[in-house]
């Protein structure tokens, strides 16, 4: 499979999204540039980092929505490509509208950095087919604006449809105030996911604490990639 990883000014986790995908994945993998648009359709997924695009002014997102790429990116995305957001990725999704919701000022109105539990609530999606439903992921967090709100016929909709993908696993363990402890979710077709933890800062245990839980988001997309293609011959 191929990963394109775009870059936009203010992006800090791109190199390490690369790294995942190429080096641990072992994937052919494409760094881009925000301000080429271009046909996505020859990528199986792509990764729009975390980070702090345009130093994070006005809101987290809300410059980068407009890099020409994310016209590009809206395209693919309308036509099923698989596209992931950590953290400001995931910022950048909701202020594109590829994402329902917005997102607030963490509530203790303090970057968080720090490891949390997330529990796995939607294991039947192109991310988390590898987890178990109800499994708990323990990924580092690192944001000062990831309190995921959305109004209440929004959050309606987001149950009903199973788009809640990852919460964090009790109130003290939700590190912004979002809404149902939110921490990541998808759009109604499965195929854009935004989380704010960041998987790819534990995909190997030889870093931080020993853990490699992302790994799991990431060889998630390969399977669900492999297994696409066998059905299509
Ligand atoms: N690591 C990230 O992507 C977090 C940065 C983010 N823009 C914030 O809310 O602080």
């Amino acid at each position: 499979m191929k990963f394109a990883v775009v870059t936009f000014p203010g992006s800090n986790c791109d190199q390490d999204c690369y790294h995942v995908a190429h080096e641990v994945l072992s994937q052919p993998t494409e760094m881009l540039w925000h301000k080429e648009a271009q046909d996505l359709s020859d990528y199986d997924c792509v990764i729009l980092p975390g980070g702090f695009s345009y130093g994070d002014y006005l809101r987290t997102g809300a410059i980068a929505r407009f890099s020409p790429i994310m016209n590009s990116v809206i395209d693919y995305a309308n036509n099923g490509g698989l596209v992931i957001g950590i953290c400001n990725g995931f910022q950048i999704l909701l202020e594109a509208g590829l994402l329902p919701g917005a997102m607030k000022i963490n509530d203790s109105l303090k970057f968080t950095c720090k490891y949390v539990n997330l529990k796995v609530v939607n294991a039947d999606t192109p991310f988390t087919n590898e987890c178990e439903e109800g499994e708990i992921l323990n990924l580092p967090v690192a944001h000062g604006e990831g309190n995921y709100h959305i109004d209440e016929d929004g959050l309606e909709e987001l149950v009903a449809n199973d788009q809640i993908v990852v919460q964090y696993a009790a109130e003290e363990e939700n590190p912004n105030g979002s809404v149902k402890n939110i921490a990541g979710i998808c759009n109604k077709e499965k195929n854009v996911f935004g989380l704010m933890p960041h998987p790819e800062r534990c995909s190997e245990t030889i870093l931080g604490n020993g853990k490699d839980d992302g790994y799991k988001i990431f060889a998630s997309i390969l399977e669900d990639v492999i297994k696409r293609g066998e059905q299509c011959g």
